[in-house]
């Protein structure tokens, strides 16, 4: 019993300092939608959130077609979502993943990356790190389940949960390929993928840009498990219910262990990041390259 209390207050003073810190940082996505039997079924345009208390484990469905690119307002749906979630003490798990059909998510908005001003360029990118920043450090059990394409940013929302269910689709690959497009992944990006496969595998796949299929990305430790396309699901909720297992306080601790420090480089640097990025993507030499890859995409299609 004082074991427990004293976990309980450890857990408190170690994770009160991460709240404060994310509470006061800039682009937060608002208050807290109150807790309670209020937030148990919610749903925004491009966020839909299936509850099911009994578990205490939500399904977030990312519904941002036709490719769920991580736009300025997808991204903030998504954080109120999470807070949400975070603030209902009915909930200590979330799997994310996909309503739009052979695709996780496409990565970031190239569209907020491309032909507008520098306060945009800066707005986007602080919720891009929000989102990094949120799910990173949440205190719920966090696993995707990715059931498409998971290239870039997609890959980053993936590698920030606890861990991933990988479908088994010849279709599907999941990398940071940053540098296919001529752009350098930033360094809480390259963390992330170190942090998750280590250092030569993670250098090799950032210079190369390599986006792994199914089976490369699990002998490279990209994702947790593949599995065939129709089990992504309950493979995900099977494994939410091992990791629900373990008492709470114990877990979240080891979390923010594991992953304080390199949360706390991007806390320290958030704004020389944000200048840094403003002053790369103004660039006109990368201005044209997005804009060639834009249209690119949308000329496969013709
Ligand atoms: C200092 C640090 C500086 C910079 C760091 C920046 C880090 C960047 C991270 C990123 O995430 S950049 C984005 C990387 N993403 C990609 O490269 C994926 C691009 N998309 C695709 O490859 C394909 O779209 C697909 C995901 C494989 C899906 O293919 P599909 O054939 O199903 O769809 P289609 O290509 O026809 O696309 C439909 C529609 O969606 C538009 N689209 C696609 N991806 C994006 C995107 N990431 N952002 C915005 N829009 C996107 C595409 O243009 C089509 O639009 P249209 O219908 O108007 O033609």
């Amino acid at each position: 019993m004082a074991l427990a209390v004293g976990m309980r207050v450890l857990t408190r003073a170690l994770l009160r300092p991460w709240a404060r810190g994310l509470r006061a940082a800039p682009g937060r996505t608002g208050p807290a939608a109150g807790g309670g039997d209020g937030v148990r079924c919610f749903r925004s345009p491009r966020v839909l959130v299936e509850p099911d208390p009994a578990a205490g484990v939500a399904v977030v469905k990312m519904r941002n077609p036709p490719v769920n690119s991580l736009s300025l307002e997808f991204l903030t749906e998504l954080l109120i979502s999470l807070e949400k979630l975070e603030n209902d003490k009915t909930f200590h798990g979330i799997i994310i993943t996909s309503d739009c059909p052979g695709i996780f998510s496409a990565g970031l908005d190239l569209t907020e990356m491309c032909g507008r001003d520098p306060e945009h360029y800066a707005e986007y990118w602080k919720a891009v790190q929000e989102m990094w920043l949120r799910f990173y450090l949440s205190n719920l059990v966090v696993i995707a389940a990715i059931n498409g394409i998971s290239p870039a940013g997609g890959c980053l929302l993936s590698l920030t949960c606890d861990y991933r269910v990988l479908a088994n689709n010849p279709k599907y690959a999941i990398g940071l390929n940053e540098t296919l497009l001529g752009i350098v992944a930033p360094f809480w990006f390259k963390d992330t993928l170190v942090n998750t496969i280590g250092h030569r595998s993670a250098e090799r796949a950032l210079q190369l840009g390599l986006l792994f299929p199914p089976a490369e990305a699990l002998r490279v430790g990209v994702v947790d498990q593949v599995v065939p396309e129709d089990q992504v699901q309950s493979t995900a909720r099977s494994v939410m219910a091992q990791w629900l297992d373990i008492p709470d306080h114990a877990r979240q601790l080891t979390k923010i262990l594991m992953r304080k420090p390199t949360a706390d480089r991007l806390l320290t640097e958030r704004d020389a990041d944000i200048e840094n990025f403003v002053r790369f993507i103004c660039k006109d030499s990368i201005q044209k390259s997005l804009h060639a890859y834009l249209e690119k995409l949308k000329q496969k299609k013709g």
